[in-house]
């Protein structure tokens, strides 16, 4: 089927095409259309249930709050009365008051996590300084070079497990991998504020895409209705010449228009799923070949009864293994809903890509050993277990984006440069935010832009 034609096409209807989109709408571009591969908008942002509770097996956190500026979700969040949650992330002496288990079962004494805790600090502020002292060169280095020129890289369980809460936790990479002047300090904690907060209602995180959705595209009792959004969309290829686009589903449908913006994840774009008729240019081909895509894992495990430590300090408890990244971080939800009985269990990186690929049997025997040297062998098995599989997913591919060490500003504005007609946004694309869903959203308003710009001028070429 082919239909007539419209001004932009927008694949995907995560919160940066829907932000991408809206921004179109309100410049008087009215004829876009927007192709989503699932049955739903809000991408990574999804909530799902364990044993009757709606968890987010995506983003979670509003993240930067009660700085200087504003963080557009936050306001979102705000408006439409988001439930969510105070997370102490930033207080270090949280890890105080924390537990962090060992291995084979017992708590590290307070004093050594602290003492741990306060040399894992010191090294944080080093890395700023020489972060700040690289911003103007074109020098860069990892994380880890950095901790080595401190002269201390975290080696025991206790020290990786803290050095895991503080880089991979954030980045969803090691810090062997993460660039230092591209990564710290956080640029949306010193614009929006180091406050984050989490989000657990009902109507999902995935409400404040759709709030954003609902205010160009037309519904009826909070469904969209508007024909120019169409869900179960496969882009498959997207055919360009100078100022038109043919865009095809794996339907067989056939649209066309003068541009495309293409939401797609980094991850998605490093696969084949979409393919460019010609190809893409070499130069936006490595760009998006050296960025990361990272893999952030989440578990949620449900039981019959509460066994772990709830009140103050507790929403947090570690797990020191000497492999580091096993299962080390989790969280209980007493705050977010009493007497639900479930942990959350992050991983990343190999570690999540190695649990997405095995039976969930496996991964509850894995985490049930765990508990069992944490709290003891009386301890009860989980009636529920959801594992989230971004990186299996064909639309995703992964969680969010990393910036690694070597890898060039340069590179990184290729990521956001349009080809020809083709116009790229999403949370990977972010100049200053990206891995994040303000990120996405802010992308989404400056892609668009961009593209208003050169339609304005009457072609959709390249600037
Ligand atoms: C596990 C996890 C935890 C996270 N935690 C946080 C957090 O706490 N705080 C935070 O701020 N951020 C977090 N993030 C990151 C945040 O979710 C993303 O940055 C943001 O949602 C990305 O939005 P996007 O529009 O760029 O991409 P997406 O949400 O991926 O949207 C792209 C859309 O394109 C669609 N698509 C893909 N391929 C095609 C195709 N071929 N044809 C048609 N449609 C296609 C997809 O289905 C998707 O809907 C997390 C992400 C994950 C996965």
């Amino acid at each position: 089927d082919t239909s007539s034609p419209s001004s932009v096409i927008i694949i995907g209807a995560g919160m940066s095409g829907i932000s991408a989109a809206r921004t179109l709408h309100d410049a008087g571009i009215h004829d876009i259309l927007i192709l989503e591969a699932t049955d739903r908008i809000g991408g990574r942002v999804r909530q799902i249930e364990i044993g009757g509770y709606p968890v987010e097996k995506g983003a979670n956190w509003v993240q930067g709050v009660g700085g200087q500026k504003i963080n557009p979700i936050w306001g979102i969040a705000q408006k439409i009365h988001l439930r969510n949650f105070f997370t102490d992330v930033t207080d270090y002496n949280n890890f105080t008051t924390m537990n962090v288990f060992k291995q084979n079962g017992g708590v590290y004494p307070r004093d050594v996590v602290k003492t741990a805790v306060e040399i894992a600090k010191r090294g944080t502020e080093f890395g700023f300084n020489i972060s700040e002292s690289l911003k103007d060169s074109s020098e860069d280095m990892s994380v880890l070079t950095a901790q080595r020129l401190y002269r201390h890289v975290p080696t025991d369980a206790l020290e990786m497990v803290i050095d895991f809460y503080y880089y991979d936790f954030e980045d969803s990479e090691p810090p062997r991998v993460t660039s230092l002047k591209n990564t710290e300090p956080r640029r949306f904690e010193i614009d929006f504020g180091e406050d984050q907060y989490f989000v657990a209602d009902r109507r999902g995180y995935a409400s404040v895409v759709r709030y954003t959705a609902t205010q160009f595209l037309s519904s009826k009792n909070g469904i969209i209705t508007d024909p120019r959004l169409k869900l179960n969309k496969v882009v498959r290829a997207i055919n360009y010449s100078k100022n038109a686009v043919t865009v095809q589903t794996e339907d067989g449908s056939v649209y066309h228009a003068k541009a495309a913006m293409v939401s797609a994840s980094l991850g998605v774009l490093q696969s084949n799923l979409i393919e460019f008729k010609p190809d893409l240019p070499s130069w936006k081909t490595l760009a998006i070949y050296e960025f990361s895509m990272t893999v952030f894992g989440k578990i949620f495990l449900k039981f019959p009864y509460k066994f772990w430590p709830t009140g103050p300090g507790t929403q947090y408890f570690l797990y020191a293994h000497e492999r580091r990244g096993y299962y080390p971080i989790w969280k209980h939800f007493e705050d977010e809903f009493p007497g639900s009985n479930i942990l959350m269990i992050i991983i990343t990186d190999d570690e999540a890509r190695r649990i997405e690929r095995q039976t969930d049997a496996e991964t509850e025997a894995e985490t049930m050993e765990a508990l069992r040297k944490m709290f003891g062998s009386h301890i009860p098995n989980p009636t529920d277990i959801f594992v989230a599989r971004w990186w299996s997913n064909r639309f995703f591919k992964g969680s969010f984006s990393n910036w690694p060490a070597g890898v060039e500003q340069y590179h990184f504005d290729n990521l956001q440069k349009p080809v020809g007609p083709i116009y790229f946004t999403g949370e990977h694309t972010s100049e200053k935010y990206s891995a994040y869903v303000h990120g996405a959203y802010l992308a989404g308003i400056d892609s668009a832009e961009a593209l208003i710009k050169c339609l304005k001028k009457g072609s959709g070429e390249t600037p």
